[in-house]
């Protein structure tokens, strides 16, 4: 096996290892003799360092300066020749069995066995069973996306059912008839893909890190996926077509209503192929749910309800029918209150308790228990413990971002209560999830907050650039300066210089305090050293206290650390100098062994143990022994007793210095250039996602294209009606699903980091917001504005230049209420498969009642209203007016025919206001959907945190 820094421990449980440097053999022999080479050829590893470590760190190219790098370098072939002439002098029987393990035991005996075992695979049915098994149980786990497929399936089908109540057999149910039908149908489209398309891609990448394991077949993984999504479609669509088909009383007969059910479950099933499909062959989720939704319009559209089929242009219906400021430097400050060593943080007594449920039975979970401790001013803190043992806790209690529970102590910084605004600008927290926006490069990432963060009133333009040099040159990022951040998707920086920005762009304030969750992890040694060592540099340079949580620091990176506190199952077993705590554990007992790190060693001992009853027992012992003795030790040494001052003093002489610090941080640039600052990142943002960008214009242009020639050249007959209002109609179905579906992705991952940016009070949400509405509105209107140019004169709809500018005025106004209702749903729902599933069934829903699929004169009144506050209803009436209300149709039919366009708009109910009335209530609609979204950012984006 491969592994990353294994302890001491783990480490000699291996017979054998095989050590690599750059490609090339280090070492290869038995773990145990390890140790005793790398003394031979004059590297002794030292006491108290796991070997592991040790070899790791010799084995690896140091990056930190040229220097450095040149002597790693020359380390590194002097340990490759080492091992070369070790085998070149080992006796023959050495040689042999070094050759016997290098060529038998890897290259054939073994290989061979473990390719064996390889190739074999399981049946194909047993394959299928534990897959299909395995998504039903991840499925009836997601209880919110069942919930909502539910309440989406049974009020839609309310809503569906009531509108088109009890039809009857006149003329007017014709309409209705047809309406009914038609949605039921879009119910297995829309509702049916784009949820099971998101959840999907949620599942997407984990296939694809199994198969490249060989784990299961791509057939077996195919099938069992279409085997969970289909039955959950087929169940929400019979929920659905049982309330619509009896209340809405379609012809009551057994063979009819299975024939319906039927042939609907077949269009479920195509959706869910035609998903499957859409999932699999394209990679990137943005790509997917632009063509989604515009693939499904035009099978909509096909439908024949909405265009004609013999008066369709013949080449389409042929083919489709179907388908720094150093005067406030802290230190300053601190050496004209005539300071010695500055307490920033200290806490006593903190105890965190949570409610938890089991079995029905409410209990209370005790996460911290009475903790208490200070940080001062230029010293590195570890918050050292096994998993589970409250670090992060302990660190968003300090840090003043804990949520829910019950927390009680007292924590004072520099010597006050924290006052919420001030300490979160003061002090810095670097995430361990880099969050940060993938297309920015590492310069343009660190200028955006610095713009964002630093004051106008202190830095001018010229001092944050050089602010930023400065950040990138402490942190050595120089050659990474214009590489982009990268995602999963496209490659970036480095897994260390994604921390680096990160912890840089919390330094670029110049915090008195920066609180770090886990910044080592999920680097290797040489970067989680050099994180470590920036840090205590600047720390030490710019009086800095840092407190950061880790696991399993390797013994160089835990002797960095000027005190740890050591912490087991929420109680603090050590807090005290790094230097000490060898000596104080030897002390009550626990000498740590030589070879072995004592980060390491302390995890152990205060790791309770779960491999049997006894050794549990045994363990919990031993924590309860190392926590009694560490009240006992801290009780009798007092923590102020290490030279730090007086607790009661700190508070008296550092609170005037709190004010002065607390009213500098608590100042915030202005609105307009906090906006302008967030309106250029989002707009860089948006355009360099190549993906997004070329999608949104060409959407709208194969769209207009088909929807063009679909309605190619339209008559003034009688079959034009239908056309006619088909095509106002798609007009309006454009400014709804291919814009919401897309533009909320993107919101919703946006979100995500504005509101860790929030927490650090980087800038309003008032700002956050205009920018967002200023960038997505524009954006729909500008591809839009093609597609609705392109349709018009495709199809020829009535050509009057004052009609074409009124009819795009009522189409931008669609496009800006989509918009409005697309920030109501992505500040309110975080789940974005929750989204997907609700805003189908609203948008859905609204497009029912836009008056061209039930009449609304037959309509209960019940459900009649809900033109009133459907801005569909609106924008369609609008158009139909402008459209057709002076116009006269030439009849071939009986009376059925209307001649005139106010006829049809009268039949249609779609001349309840004017189209200026129309154009007004669709403006207040807009207005209220982005009330109502900002008030949702604030509510929502705004955690409850706990403050003592
Ligand atoms: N709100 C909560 N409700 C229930 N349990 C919680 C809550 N918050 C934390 N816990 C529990 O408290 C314990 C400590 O959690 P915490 O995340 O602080 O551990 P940690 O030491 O940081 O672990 P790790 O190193 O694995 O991240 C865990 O057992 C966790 O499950």
């Amino acid at each position: 096996m491969t592994i990353h820094q294994p302890s001491a421990r783990i480490f000699n449980l291996f017979d054998k290892v095989i050590l690599l440097s750059q490609g090339h053999l280090v070492y290869f022999g038995a773990a145990r003799d390890a140790v005793g080479y790398f003394s031979k050829i004059g590297y002794q590893c030292p006491i108290h360092e796991n070997p592991a470590d040790y070899f790791v760190d010799l084995m690896s190219l140091d990056f930190r300066g040229d220097d450095v790098l040149v002597e790693s370098r020359k380390r590194v072939a002097g340990l490759v020749y080492s091992f070369i002439d070790y085998r070149a002098k080992s006796s023959s029987t050495e040689r042999l069995r070094f050759k016997y393990l290098c060529d038998q035991d890897i290259a054939t005996a073994d290989y061979e066995a473990a390719l064996g075992q390889y190739t074999h695979r399981n049946r194909w049915a047993y394959e299928y069973a534990v897959l299909a098994r395995r998504d039903w149980v991840n499925l009836m786990r997601n209880s919110s996306f069942l919930i909502s497929q539910a309440i989406q399936s049974l009020v839609t089908a309310l809503l569906v059912g009531f509108m088109f109540f009890y039809l009857k057999h006149d003329s007017v149910s014709v309409q209705n008839r047809l309406g009914v039908l038609y949605i039921i149908a879009i119910n297995a489209t829309f509702p049916t893909i784009m949820p099971a398309l998101y959840a999907f891609f949620g599942e997407r990448e984990i296939m694809l890190r199994e198969r490249s394991a060989a784990v299961y077949r791509v057939t077996t993984f195919y099938v069992a996926k279409a085997t969970t999504f289909m039955p959950i479609a087929l169940i929400s669509s019979t929920i659905f077509i049982t309330g619509v088909y009896f209340i809405s009383h379609l012809t009551f007969d057994v063979a009819k209503f299975f024939v319906t059910l039927g042939v609907l479950s077949c269009l479920n099933i195509v959706s869910i192929s035609f998903m499957l499909m859409t999932g699999s062959a394209v990679r990137n989720m943005d790509i997917a749910f632009v063509i989604a939704p515009a693939v499904v319009t035009v099978e909509l559209l096909f439908g024949g309800l909405l265009a004609n089929p013999t008066s369709i242009a013949p080449a389409i219906s042929d083919g489709s029918v179907g388908s720094n400021k150093p005067s406030l430097h802290a230190s300053d400050k601190k050496e004209d209150l005539g300071l010695e060593s500055e307490v920033v943080l200290s806490w006593r007594n903190i105890e965190y308790k949570v409610t938890t449920k089991a079995n029905k039975q409410t209990s209370v979970k005790t996460i911290l228990n009475s903790v208490s401790g200070h940080i001062n001013a230029g010293e590195i803190v570890a918050l050292i413990g096994s998993s589970g043992a409250g670090k992060t806790t302990l660190l968003n209690a300090l840090s003043g971002r804990i949520v829910g529970g019950q927390l009680t102590g007292d924590i004072r910084f520099q010597g006050s209560r924290r006052n919420p605004a001030s300490f979160k600008r003061l002090t810095a927290y670097v995430q361990q999830d880099d969050l940060m926006h993938p297309l920015l490069s590492v310069e343009e990432t660190l200028t955006y907050a610095a713009k964002l963060r630093l004051q106008n009133a202190i830095y001018s333009p010229s001092q944050k650039v050089e602010r930023v040099n400065e950040v990138i040159r402490q942190l050595r990022l120089e050659a990474a300066r214009n590489t982009r951040i990268g995602n999963a998707a496209t490659r970036g920086v480095s897994g260390g210089e994604r921390k680096r920005v990160s912890i840089g762009s919390e330094l670029l304030t110049d915090p008195k305090l920066l609180f770090l969750d886990e910044p080592t992890s999920g680097l290797d040694s040489n970067s989680s050293e050099m994180v470590v060592e920036l840090v205590k540099k600047i720390s030490v340079e710019q009086n800095t206290a840092a407190i950061m949580t880790i696991h399993q620091p390797n013994a160089r990176i835990f002797n960095l650390f000027d005190r740890v506190i050591l912490l087991s199952q929420g109680s603090v077993v050590y807090f005290g100098p790094t230097s000490g705590s060898i000596n104080y554990f030897a002390s009550i007992g626990y000498q740590c062994p030589m070879h072995e790190n004592p980060a390491d060693y302390f995890v152990d001992l205060m790791t309770l143990d779960y491999r049997s009853e006894g050794l549990l027992v045994e363990s919990r012992k031993r924590v309860n022994n190392l926590v009694e003795r560490f009240a006992v030790y801290s009780g009798q040494l007092d923590m102020r007793a290490d030279g730090k001052p007086n607790k009661h003093q700190v508070e008296s002489v550092e609170s005037s210095y709190a004010t002065i610090a607390n009213d500098v941080g608590s100042k915030k640039n202005s609105w307009i250039s906090e906006y302008i600052t967030l309106f250029r990142r989002d707009w860089t943002n948006i355009y360099r996602d190549i993906y997004y960008s070329v999608c949104q214009i060409l959407q709208p242009i194969a769209m207009c294209l088909m929807i063009g020639f679909m309605f190619y050249n339209l008559k003034h007959d009688e079959l034009s009606i239908q056309n006619r209002l088909g095509v106002l109609y798609i007009i309006i179905v454009q400014a709804t699903f291919p814009i919401f579906m897309p533009q909320i992705a993107l919101f919703v991952d946006d979100l995500v980091i504005a509101v860790r940016e929030r927490s650090s009070a980087s800038y309003r949400f008032s700002t956050y917001y205009a920018s967002k509405v200023s960038t997505y509105v524009p954006i729909a209107l500008l591809c839009n504005t093609l597609f609705y140019v392109g349709v018009y004169f495709i199809s020829r709809l009535d050509f009057d230049a004052r009609k074409f500018f009124i009819g795009m005025a009522v189409f931008y106004c669609q496009n800006v209420v989509t918009v409005g209702l697309m920030f109501i749903f992505g500040a309110w729902i975080k789940s974005i498969a929750v989204i997907y599933v609700l805003s189908t069934a609203v948008l859905t829903s609204q497009l029912l009642f836009s008056g061209l699929f039930a009449n609304f004169q037959t309509v209960t009144d019940v459900l009649s209203w809900v033109r009133w506050i459907n801005p569909i209803y609106y924008s369609f009436s609008a158009l139909a007016q402008n459209e057709m209300s002076d116009m006269t149709f030439a009849c071939s039919a009986g009376p059925q025919c209307s001649q005139t366009g106010k006829e049809v708009l009268s039949s249609y109910s779609l001349d309840g206001f004017n189209i200026w009335q129309d154009v007004l209530m669709l403006l207040l609609i807009g207005a209220v959907f982005y009330i109502c979204g900002f008030l949702l950012l604030i509510w929502k984006g705004t955690p409850k945190y706990l403050w003592v």
